[in-house]
């Protein structure tokens, strides 16, 4: 794992600042160091030297710099605090505009779980890369590099044990976070696997209890839940150890300059300012490299998020063309076939079908036929493997997916809700829609009895299925589009909800496009074609 992924530059523009920032208060901040060993070294030798030597100008030197440091100490920190929120938030954003463009097939196979520990827990792991990791990182290679000029010029012999010891250091981290990288990720992956399933079991609590399967799933939650405890001790397990061959490592550097100054000091080769000054400085410039190796395993997890974001960002967007006049005609689906990935049987065999402006569709079929999937290739989720979908003579794929979107509504099985009032879900249709537009809506899909201004929790929780259905639908009306996709409407509906659903769609498909799947007789009347799928291909 580097220690800084090139990419967050490039993704993350606060970094570079950041970078910038830190050397300028790490270089500062070794300088201070620097004077600060200095006047020590010097007060204590005037001290045991004793006489009339006034210390008073070294004690207020070391008194400003010790101020000094700690002024640049908050800055640092400071600094790496906001970027590392500015960062966060900046991944985030990409993230989420990147899975918006991948679209829902690739959400399907990354699996919404993983995206949400991701989008969340993940770069949040950030934070402590950049508070804690980074600007140790920036003194470890500046601090040795400044105070080592230094110590050479007081006392070469001491340089040659730093220049011998310090670089087997950054050897032995690298080595460790080489061995530690596949355990973080793993680590990572255990993590998203039990998001992931958690999300699964909780959205499915009722059918698991009512089947009796809860149990068997709160076992596996456990297992998950063992693993990633146990990946977890293997990576805190490697930090520790880690940490403490380096803080050996370095003690051992120390002493070994501390037992060369003492012999010197006594035979009296060396001054007393000079070896305090070394004695002072040469734990100083192991410092940053300790930590490094502490704060190295709070960073892990952080740049293992990182790389995942990453991966995100770089997946190859769905081929999409970039015409934004949608041409009004037919809609073509000309020999199209789909396979979803994993499934060796095609959702859609080589199926042809026109849709002629103004009138509507009825597909019909038994369960499993491809008529949602015809719906999904309409609305560009899902690119026929092959074959073409044309929109008045022009190809699909050649049009920009927004553009196209902008002429459709579509209401499917199960729309969508959000924690909110249901005038506000409505208004997903159209947003900038009028109070009034929206009233009217609902009331076209029979939600005229409704208080509008009603909460509906997390997805849309308070609702009934075909009260839900009933907002897909108003949603629809609200939007006003020439074209209209609508997956089984009438689903959930009894039989009074049905009449007057009906007589709504009517007017809403009235001198539209609408493709329409459907099952129950009523919607099928409301066609001037009927396609029938399933096995045979249809014309
Ligand atoms: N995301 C998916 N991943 C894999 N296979 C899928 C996916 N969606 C649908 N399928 C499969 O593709 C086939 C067609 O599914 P589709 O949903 O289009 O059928 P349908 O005619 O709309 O069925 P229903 O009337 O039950 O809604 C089915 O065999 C289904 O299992």
């Amino acid at each position: 794992m580097k220690p800084l992924d090139p990419r967050l530059l490039r993704y993350a523009r606060a970094t570079r600042w950041f970078l910038v920032a830190s050397v300028a208060l790490g270089t500062a901040s070794a300088v201070l160091l620097v004077a600060q060993a200095t006047y020590l070294a010097s007060a204590i030798a005037g001290v045991v030297a004793g006489g009339d030597r006034d210390v008073r100008p070294e004690l207020i030197g070391l008194a400003l710099v010790t101020l000094g440091r700690a002024v640049l100490a908050w800055a640092q920190d400071t600094i790496a605090h906001r970027t590392g929120a500015a960062v966060i938030s900046a991944l985030r954003r990409a993230l989420l505009a990147r899975a918006v463009a991948l679209g829902p097939a690739w959400l399907e196979r990354a699996g919404a779980g993983n995206l949400a520990t991701l989008a969340t827990r993940g770069v949040d792991a950030l934070t402590g890369y950049f508070a804690r990791y980074l600007p140790v990182l920036i003194l470890a290679v500046v601090v040795p590099v400044l105070l080592g000029a230094r110590l050479l010029a007081a006392d070469p012999l001491t340089a040659v044990v730093l220049v011998v010891t310090v670089p087997l250091i950054p050897i032995f981290m690298a080595l460790v976070g080489w061995y530690t990288q596949s355990r973080t990720r793993r680590q990572f992956d255990a993590l998203s696997r039990l998001s992931g399933h958690f999300l699964d079991v909780v959205a499915g609590l009722p059918t698991l209890i009512v089947f009796g399967r809860a149990k068997a799933q709160v076992a596996t939650v456990r297992r998950i839940t063992d693993d990633y405890r146990r990946t977890t001790l293997g990576v805190l397990r490697a930090a520790f150890l880690s940490s403490l061959v380096l803080e050996l490592l370095a003690t051992i550097s120390v002493a070994l300059v501390a037992v060369s100054i003492g012999l010197r000091l006594v035979e009296g080769s060396l001054t007393l300012e000079v070896g305090l000054l070394v004695l002072i400085l040469a734990p100083e410039v192991y410092l940053p490299l300790r930590q490094v190796g502490a704060q190295f395993h709070a960073s892990t997890e952080g740049l293992e998020a990182a790389n995942q974001v990453f991966t995100v960002l770089e997946t190859p967007l769905p081929s999409a063309g970039s015409r934004t006049g949608v041409p009004v005609g037919a809609l073509t689906l000309e020999n199209v076939t789909v396979r979803y990935p994993g499934r060796s049987e095609a959702a859609l065999d080589g199926t042809s079908l026109v849709v002629r402006p103004g009138t509507v569709t009825a597909l019909t079929g038994p369960s499993g036929a491809g008529k949602s999937t015809v719906l999904s290739v309409l609305l560009g989720f899902v690119p026929p493997d092959a074959g073409r979908v044309r929109i008045g003579g022009t190809d699909l794929a050649d049009l920009d997916p927004s553009s196209w979107r902008s002429h459709l509504a579509w209401v499917p099985q199960r729309p969508t809700l959000i924690a909110g009032t249901i005038a506000e879900n409505i208004r997903l249709g159209r947003p900038d829609a009028t109070d009034a537009e929206v009233a009217a809506a609902a009331a076209d899909a029979d939600l005229g009895g409704f208080a509008l201004d009603r909460t509906l929790g997390e997805d849309g929780s308070g609702l009934s299925a075909g009260e839900r259905q009933r907002v897909g639908l108003a949603r629809a009306f609200l939007r006003n589009a020439p074209i209209v996709l609508l997956d089984e409407p009438t689903a959930n509906l009894d039989g009074d909800s049905e009449q007057r659903v009906l007589a709504a769609l009517r007017r809403l498909v009235e001198g539209r496009t609408a493709v329409v799947v459907a099952h129950r007789p009523a919607l099928v009347s409301l066609a001037d074609h009927v396609v029938r799928m399933g096995g045979v291909r249809v014309a």
